[in-house]
């Protein structure tokens, strides 16, 4: 019997970077999801097919067996938490990093001070309290799913927790990063029981996106 594949990836920065790597394996969409709002792509491969999902429900659909393997990004997977998912390979692509980031002028040093309560607005709350908690501040997270940086500046929180490639959002909005917290880049997530259960037609393919990175 001839077994199916289903690959979970998401519009935007993760599907541009993905593409040369599909491409690497052999596997080239029949169309582009950019510009389709279809949401299963077909592929030149009669048995593989590509789910287009939002960046955030990667994890979901490969633990779940939805998808056999995605790309997702490491802030993605930390949040999520991994469960049921085989990370095999750092991807090398969306590359950013998590910071703390305040007003600047602000005295973030003085702020989260030991004793201190430090109101911090992020789409990130785990790893963001994870963060904290870690530095023994004590925060109060608001959870938000988009466009963080305003939040300081209208008085919403004190901190936001967000990524930062170029620095240009928030050189744009008067803010600082002031705290590395995490270097994020994608990775390849194969569901756990996929990798046993469809190895034959897996592994060439985990193959040649490791020699591709
Ligand atoms: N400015 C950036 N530069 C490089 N990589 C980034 C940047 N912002 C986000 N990423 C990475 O790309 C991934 C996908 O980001 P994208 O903006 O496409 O989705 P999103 O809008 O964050 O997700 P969702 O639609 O689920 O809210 C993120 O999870 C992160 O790993
Ligand atoms: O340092 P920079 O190069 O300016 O990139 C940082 C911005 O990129 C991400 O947002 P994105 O563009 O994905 O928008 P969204 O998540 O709010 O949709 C992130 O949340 C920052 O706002």
């Amino acid at each position: 019997m001839s077994q199916n594949l289903t690959i979970a990836l998401s519009k935007g920065r993760i599907f541009e970077e993905t593409l040369p790597l599909l491409a690497a394996a052999g596997i080239e969409p029949a169309e582009n999801p950019e510009s389709s709002r279809k949401l299963i792509i077909a592929t030149n491969h009669e048995h593989i097919r590509l789910v287009i999902v939002r960046a955030t429900d990667v994890p979901t659909y490969v633990q779940y067996g939805a998808a056999d393997f995605g790309i997702a990004g490491k802030d993605v997977l930390i949040e999520h938490g991994g469960e049921g998912l085989y990370q095999p390979l750092d991807l090398q692509i969306a590359a950013c990093k998590m910071m703390v980031a305040v007003r600047q002028g602000f005295d973030y040093a003085a702020a989260s001070r030991a004793g201190n309560r430090l109101r911090v607005a992020t789409k990130y709350p785990n790893i963001a309290a994870a963060h904290f908690a870690k530095k023994g501040v004590h925060v109060d997270i608001i959870k938000l799913y988009g466009s963080m940086e305003l939040a300081p500046l209208v008085g919403l929180s004190d901190a936001i927790v967000d990524l930062v490639s170029t620095g240009g959002t928030l050189k744009a909005n008067g803010l600082q990063a002031v705290e590395h917290i995490e270097d994020i880049s994608s990775r390849l997530v194969v569901n756990k029981a996929a990798l046993k259960t469809k190895h034959a037609l897996l592994e060439p393919i985990i193959q040649a996106f490791a020699s591709a990175i």
